[in-house]
């Protein structure tokens, strides 16, 4: 999979010993375009450049080494356009007003803004209305399962998350915070999260790595009464039972018929298991490292304990290989290289495939395309792509306006039949199953349906004014 990007090198040129024509040659003979030129520095022996350059990523290293080795020429700095976009982070807080003058500062701060402490302290149901509580979700990681990169710390994570907070802003107009904790052990973190809980209205778990992630999700949810939701267990399975829905609808097979492989039996795989197990499917196998969960195994793993005697009925034994020999479905929520295409030559006529994991899929699409009919990754850069922020922006946003007291399976399952009624039955084709998480309909059809569905199972603390008590 080779992707082009640019990318910005500052060159320091020595101009006794080479010139910019050197390096314009050796650029364009390792496969670059150059694209600007900006002069930084104009000495009389030294010049400093940045060198815009369009590459394909395979040479990028190339372009590099080559550089190195031309006399008078020193790189300083190489950057590309997405480092450019993460220079001092993605994300910052703006006030709803400015302050202008001395009124200003004692009606938002002291001495005006005591009143509105003490009215919350008689009353901290007040701290929906008076504060930003009831628009703002905690972004929580400990860095430990970051996309599929696994435990890259706090710090690393911390990217990700501000991500996921301009995706809540930008799709769901929520404020989010990340909150990357510096520790791995689940008590810790629990606690952390309790004691930081007051000032928001939601808790969404990201990259914690499992089983730890199930433990620290079923504490806080039971012993806090916002919304916690892990999205990587959650998120994931929603949207890909709302892939599955429509994906099905193309190949005209049956959810309860047909044979689903899920890779992968991890934060995704447990939550994409059970999901699909409520919605009706009745063929799952669960594979991960170990090969198939099986109903004569003891696991450690109360999640695969459980799914193993939820799954497999059939008691088909073996690995991946034996697992895929006329599956029907191929859900991949591991990790890259896991599906080979002899895996995918073994499996039922009209297949559907789901490479999640991120950022390499399961297979490279090109390599799968010509042996499944219908086929999805975690990436935006190729057609249906299935990630769980087609989920979380109006599971949140519809749990918040209903003060939902947390997420429940009921809600789960609306939203993935909302965001599959995004694509109409008459565009329903193999390339488009989901909808872009740029298809407006989305949040607002995923907020309607859990809001009704929060309301009808008693979940909901109110009633937003465009929903009817009646639904
Ligand atoms: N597309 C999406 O929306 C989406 C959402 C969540 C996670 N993901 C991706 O799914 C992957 C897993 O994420 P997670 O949060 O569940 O991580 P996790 O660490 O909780 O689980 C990963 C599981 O995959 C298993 N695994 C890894 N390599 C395997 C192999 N070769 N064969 C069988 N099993 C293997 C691991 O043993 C583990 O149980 C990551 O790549 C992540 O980026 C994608
Ligand atoms: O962050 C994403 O793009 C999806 C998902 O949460 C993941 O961990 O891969
Ligand atoms: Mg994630």
């Amino acid at each position: 999979m080779s992707i082009a990007t640019t990318m910005i090198i500052r060159l320091e040129i020595r101009k006794s010993v080479a010139s910019f024509g050197d390096v314009a040659s050796a650029l364009a003979a390792a496969g670059g375009d150059i694209v600007a030129i900006d002069v930084i520095r104009a000495g009389k022996e030294l010049t400093i450049r940045d060198i815009t350059v369009n590459v394909q990523d395979a040479a990028n290293g190339e372009i590099l080494t080559v550089l190195s080795t031309l006399p008078g020429i020193k790189v300083i700095n190489v950057s590309d356009r997405t480092f450019l976009a993460h220079i001092g982070g993605k994300i910052e807080i703006t006030p709803k007003m400015p302050i202008k003058n001395r009124e200003d500062l004692s009606l938002v701060y002291t001495p005006g803004v005591a009143r509105v402490c003490m009215a919350i302290a008689e009353d901290p149901g007040k701290a929906y209305s008076l504060t930003m509580k009831r628009n703002t979700v905690a972004v929580v990681t400990d860095g430990t399962a970051v996309l599929g990169l696994g435990d890259i710390g706090p710090e690393a994570a911390m990217p990700v998350m501000e991500g996921k907070a301009m995706l809540f802003k930008q799709l769901a107009d929520i404020d989010a915070f990340p909150l990357c904790l510096d520790t791995k052990d689940p008590e810790q973190i629990i606690s952390i999260v309790k004691a930081v809980s007051s000032g928001f209205g939601g808790i969404n778990l990201e990259d914690i790595s499992s089983p730890r992630c199930f433990e620290i999700e079923r504490r806080l949810a039971a012993e806090l009464d916002i919304p916690v939701f892990h999205d990587d267990q959650h998120g994931t399975a929603v949207v890909a039972l709302a892939g599955l829905l429509n994906a099905l609808k193309v190949v005209g097979k049956e959810l309860a018929e047909c044979r689903i492989v899920v890779v992968g039996i991890g934060a995704a795989g447990v939550s994409i298991c059970r999901l699909l197990l409520a919605a009706g499917a009745g063929k799952i196998c669960a594979v991960d490292r170990e090969g198939i969960l099986s109903r004569e195994q003891v696991y450690s793993n109360a999640e695969w304990q459980w799914l193993a005697g939820a799954t497999n009925p059939e008691g088909i034994t073996g690995g991946l290989t034996e697992a895929l020999r006329g599956a029907d479905v191929f859900i991949g929520v591991s990790g890259p290289g896991v599906l080979s295409v002899e895996q995918l030559r073994s499996m039922a006529s009209d297949n559907i495939v789901f490479a999640m994991a991120n950022p390499s899929p399961e297979i490279e699409p090109e390599l799968a395309e010509p042996y499944v009919r219908v086929l999805a990754t975690g990436r935006s850069d190729y057609p249906n792509q299935i990630n769980n922020v087609l989920c979380f922006p109006g599971i949140f946003r519809g749990a918040l306006d209903c003060r939902a007291k947390a997420v429940n399976l009921e809600m789960k399952l609306a939203a993935a039949r909302a965001i599959a009624s995004v694509v109409h039955h008459d565009e329903l084709n193999e390339q488009y199953i989901i909808p872009s998480i740029f298809n407006e309909k989305v949040v607002e059809q995923v907020r309607l349906a859990v809001i009704k569905a929060a309301v009808s199972t008693g979940m909901a603390r109110r009633i937003p004014p465009d929903i009817s008590e009646e639904g």
